[in-house]
């Protein structure tokens, strides 16, 4: 079994193979990642390595100065110390200027990891089609570019720095330390011992904590973004006390857990001293006796000391390091996930030119199924001929909008094919297919910026003229007008609020201005008060006049308009006529139209 894309995200039971191929797609991903930036990884592991050798030789130095550059200053000889100072001073100076170079050259490599790895997501996220939307929601998404983006940054930045530079500063220092005096060198290699078990300890301990830590974090962001993102369901229903308690409780487990993590802390942050503190008096109290015995000079001791001291500073961070590099295992393995999924909705290989469209859509064979225990459209055919408008109606659920996405290529057919003028969907170019097709839907969604640019997505080179003509023509003009800065009124700033119904107007000016051979508005004007909706339906006879136009809509007013209506239940037509046709016959069409006109009396 294999898997890919995100589906193995909500799982944990994962066999043997399937944890290697998550590995390893994880490892290509970061290998691609830095692959560009190899020169810039390998000069920074050279800076690294001689910073690090050059902060380890002070105390050496210092042994050297005290042991021969003080008996030969009694002499009144100022060389040997004159010349370890300078040493000592060019080292130091040398390793400070190459770690600042390389906290440079470090900070560089992961910004460029990190802005890559976020624009490969974006893009791709964007490029997915709308069933990966429809199922992966937004909080998760959100996640891929917020919380998992800060895991890796948080390895890049401090957790492989820690490591190296851990891993290098002790080395240097055994090796120091070996060669200075192998004796106290021995009580650092027993030393490693407790610490070994220490460290082992807490990163058990630790591993679970922070991954326990992390499922807090995210539930309480679920609950925040969940609660923010149906504000309204929970300010008509009224359960913010509820809403709080539940709030309340995940705070808590969280601050729990955090509670845990900082005993953990509280136990071996001295743990570390103490082995520091006990390593540095063994090699003092044996060292002593050494000095006096004369075998070994009091500069070796006190450079002795000083290393056993240092040995024991990075050991926090190279513990903490196993934990930023689980959590950036685990987002790398989400995010590559992301990137693995394929659209399911393809680009064609060879694409086909459809320069200007007629707008004849045609179902042939089609059928259709989201998930494939339930058909949603049972085969059929349908002509649409180029200019016609057709009202499509039928109960909910019936497949309405189905077959809207089907003529728009949000999905593609299970089976058969949708063509426009012929050509098959799966083959048209996207942007002919782009420009021949737009869907209104009933969420008119605005982007941030003003009402002009908003109008303006339809034909990004309008110009203003052409702007203000769409709105008029579909009677948004004078409501822009009224508003504080006109067209240039940012839609999303205080004051620059707009009405669901005024929204609705804004993406019909966009699709005017879009004027695509074919025209799809799924409930596009549910928003719209009867004033409104009438003045719109005097602007669409304008609007639809050239091209092919499904309306969808539960208002049968609509369907007035229409040279056709489409009657839907369950997935098929079953009934196809003129709306006065269908009207004085007996179906079921003229049933809910008898209803509607009822409902008006
Ligand atoms: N993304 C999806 N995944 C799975 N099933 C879906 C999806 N979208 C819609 N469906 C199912 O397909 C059927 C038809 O839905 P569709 O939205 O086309 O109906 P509709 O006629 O437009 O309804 P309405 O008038 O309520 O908008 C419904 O049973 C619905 O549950």
């Amino acid at each position: 079994m294999s898997v890919t894309g995100v589906e193995g995200e909500e799982r944990t039971d994962f066999s043997k193979e399937e944890s290697r191929q998550i590995r390893q797609r994880s490892l290509k991903l970061l290998g691609s990642l830095l692959r560009p930036l190899r020169p810039h990884v390998v000069l920074a592991v050279i800076v690294i390595v001689f910073s690090t050798a050059f902060q380890v030789a002070g105390p050496a130095l210092i042994a050297i100065g005290i042991d021969q550059g003080l008996p030969a200053l009694m002499k009144q000889d100022w060389g040997p110390l004159g010349l370890v100072g300078g040493a000592y001073l060019v080292t130091g100076v040398l390793g400070a200027v190459l770690i600042a170079w390389y906290t440079v050259l470090s900070a560089r490599i992961s910004q460029a990891v990190l802005i890559d790895l976020r624009t490969r997501v974006f893009l791709q996220t964007q490029r997915l089609s709308l069933e990966f939307h429809e199922s992966y929601t937004s909080g998760r998404i959100i996640s891929r570019q917020t919380s998992d983006l800060d895991a890796i940054r948080e390895l890049l930045d401090e957790g492989i720095n820690g490591l190296i530079r851990g891993v290098l500063y002790m080395g240097f220092i055994g090796i120091a330390l070996f060669t200075l005096d192998w004796t106290s060198g021995l009580v650092l290699v027993v030393a490693l011992v407790p610490l070994f078990v220490l460290t082992r300890w807490f990163q058990t301990r630790s591993q679970r904590l922070f991954r326990e830590s992390r499922v807090a974090s995210a539930k309480l962001i679920v609950k925040f973004v969940e609660t923010m993102t149906g504000i309204r369901a929970v300010k008509a229903f009224r359960v913010e006390k509820r809403n709080g308690k539940e709030f309340g409780d995940l705070t808590e487990d969280y601050r729990d857990v955090n509670a845990r993590v900082i005993q953990l802390f509280g136990i071996f942050d001295p743990g570390l001293v103490l082995i520091g503190n006990v390593a540095v008096g063994v090699v003092l109290f044996v060292g002593g006796f050494r000095v006096i015995d004369g075998q070994m000079a009091i500069g070796v001791l006190l450079a002795a000391l000083l290393y056993t001291r240092r040995f024991f500073d990075p050991m926090e961070e190279m513990a903490m390091f196993y934990n930023s590099y689980q959590s950036a295992t685990a987002a790398l393995e989400k995010i590559s996930g992301v990137l693995e999924e394929k659209p399911s909705v393809p680009d064609p290989v060879k694409p086909v030119d459809l320069w200007e469209a007629q707008g004849t859509v045609r179902f042939q064979g089609v059928r259709f199924a989201y998930r494939s225990d339930r058909e949603i459209l049972p085969q059929f055919d349908l002509e649409l001929p180029a200019g016609q408008t057709i009202a499509l109606v039928g109960s909910t659920g019936a497949g309405k909008t189905t077959l809207a996405k089907l003529i728009s290529r949000f999905y593609d057919p299970t089976d058969g094919a949708v063509t426009l003028d012929g050509v098959d969907l799966r083959d048209l170019h996207p942007k002919d297919l782009r420009r021949a097709i737009v869907m209104v839907t009933q969420e008119a969604y605005l982007f941030s910026g003003s009402v002009a640019d908003n109008i303006a997505i339809g034909k990004p080179d309008a110009s203003f003229d052409e702007i203000v003509a769409a709105a008029k023509a579909v009677g948004a003009h004078e409501f822009i007008d009224g508003l504080p800065n006109g067209y240039d009124t940012d839609v999303n700033k205080r004051g620059g609020r707009v009405s669901a119904g005024q929204r609705q107007l804004i993406s019909f000016a966009r699709a005017f201005l879009a004027d695509p051979a074919v025209l799809i508005l799924d409930e596009a004007t549910s928003s719209l008060d009867i004033p409104s909706e009438r003045l719109v339906q005097e602007a669409l006879q304008t609007l639809l006049a050239d091209r092919t136009a499904v309306i969808i809509a539960h208002r049968l007013s609509t369907v007035a308009i229409a040279d056709r209506v489409l009657v839907m239940e369950y997935g098929r037509i079953v009934e196809d006529g003129t709306p006065d046709d269908l009207i004085s016959g007996t179906g079921r069409f003229a049933q809910l139209h008898a209803a509607w006109r009822d409902s008006l009396v």
